[in-house]
């Protein structure tokens, strides 16, 4: 039977059928975000992620005059400025031009409701300096809510209970699963379970503080899956040579876990285009400071 095929008016039916109801899912898409149902930084995340998706099709043209208070003038103002053909979808967008219309909705969406990037995920590979920079900004940026997670590893020589972390075991860890307590949580290097927990986060962003989360990779994503209107800040090492010179100096894994955390840093440099800024941990006070920066109540540099 095989070579007889399928009529070619059989396939054209179907063809228009298929762009019928993708059309359809588009529309309602687009429909959500005017109704406010769906957040747009959201749908721009999804289409990323899956270029082949609904939300990857939907032209950018289309997908700005679906937000409320963006009308067809103001739409081709945006293109131009963003550097944006009107032809591109979503799904076709390079990453620079998908970077910049997140930043740019991202400020337009604080302006509108007054709250500008007051939660920012700070992450980057193994040993870049993440713990030192959010040590630097709990002491001299008290303002800041810096997250303290939940882990099952064990303490390290130093480090204090409810400061470092909180240090339980995988019950109890179960335990915040499953109650919905954490905003978030991986399993980190293959080894131990960490999470932020929702509550202190969620009751400092409402308070009008702002809050920093230092996590690895995995949980960063999830934290814009939660909140997409988070700023995602990648630190980055002055070089790779200079990362592993502070994993080996900082001496507190052996050989094999060394080994092991190169290997992942690896991949986690390669994320880095998911993320909205990046940082140069070359000096841990000027570091903190672009990071502080990127919270404050005025428009970020992008
Ligand atoms: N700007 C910097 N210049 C020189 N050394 C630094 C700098 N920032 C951090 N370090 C050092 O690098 C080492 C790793 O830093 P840190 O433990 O903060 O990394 P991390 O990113 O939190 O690591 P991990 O993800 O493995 O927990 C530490 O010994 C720290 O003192
Ligand atoms: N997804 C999450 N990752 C977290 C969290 N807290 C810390 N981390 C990350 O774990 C590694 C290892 O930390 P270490 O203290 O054992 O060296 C590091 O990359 C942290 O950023 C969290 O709540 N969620």
């Amino acid at each position: 039977m095989a070579e007889y095929g399928t009529p070619p008016e059989v396939d054209r039916v179907a063809a228009s059928r298929a762009a019928v109801a993708a059309r359809r899912a588009r529309a309602a898409v687009k429909a959500a975000i005017s109704a406010g149902e769906r957040n747009p930084l959201d749908v721009l995340r999804v289409a990323g992620e899956d270029p082949a998706s609904v939300e990857g099709g939907i032209r950018v043209t289309e997908y700005l005059t679906s937000i409320p208070s963006i009308g067809v003038t103001k739409m081709h103002r945006f293109m131009d400025e963003l550097g944006i053909s009107p032809a591109k979808r979503l799904g076709g967008l390079g990453r620079h031009q998908r970077r910049r219309l997140r930043g740019f909705l991202t400020d337009r969406l604080a302006a509108q409701t007054g709250r500008h990037n007051r939660l920012v995920v700070l992450a980057g590979p193994t040993a870049v300096g993440k713990g030192t920079v959010a040590g630097h900004i709990r002491t001299h940026y008290p303002d800041v809510l810096l997250s303290v997670s939940a882990t099952t590893r064990a303490p390290r020589p130093g480090e204090t209970e409810g400061v470092s972390y909180y240090f339980v075991d995988d019950a109890e860890f179960d335990r915040l699963i499953e109650a919905g307590e954490l905003l978030e949580w991986a399993t980190v290097h293959n080894a131990h379970r960490y999470g932020t927990p929702r509550g202190p986060v969620e009751e400092a962003l409402a308070s009008g503080r702002s809050v920093l989360l230092e996590i690895d990779i995995q949980g960063a994503r999830k934290v814009r899956r939660a909140m997409p209107e988070a700023s995602l800040v990648f630190l980055l090492p002055p070089s790779w040579e200079e990362l592993v010179r502070r994993l080996i100096g900082r001496a507190t894994e052996d050989g094999p876990e060394q080994q092991r955390r190169l290997e992942t840093a690896k991949v986690e440099l390669a994320a880095i285009d998911e993320f909205d800024f990046e940082v140069v941990n070359t000096d841990v006070s000027t570091a903190a400071q672009e990071v502080v920066d990127l919270m404050q109540t005025r428009k970020p540099k992008r």
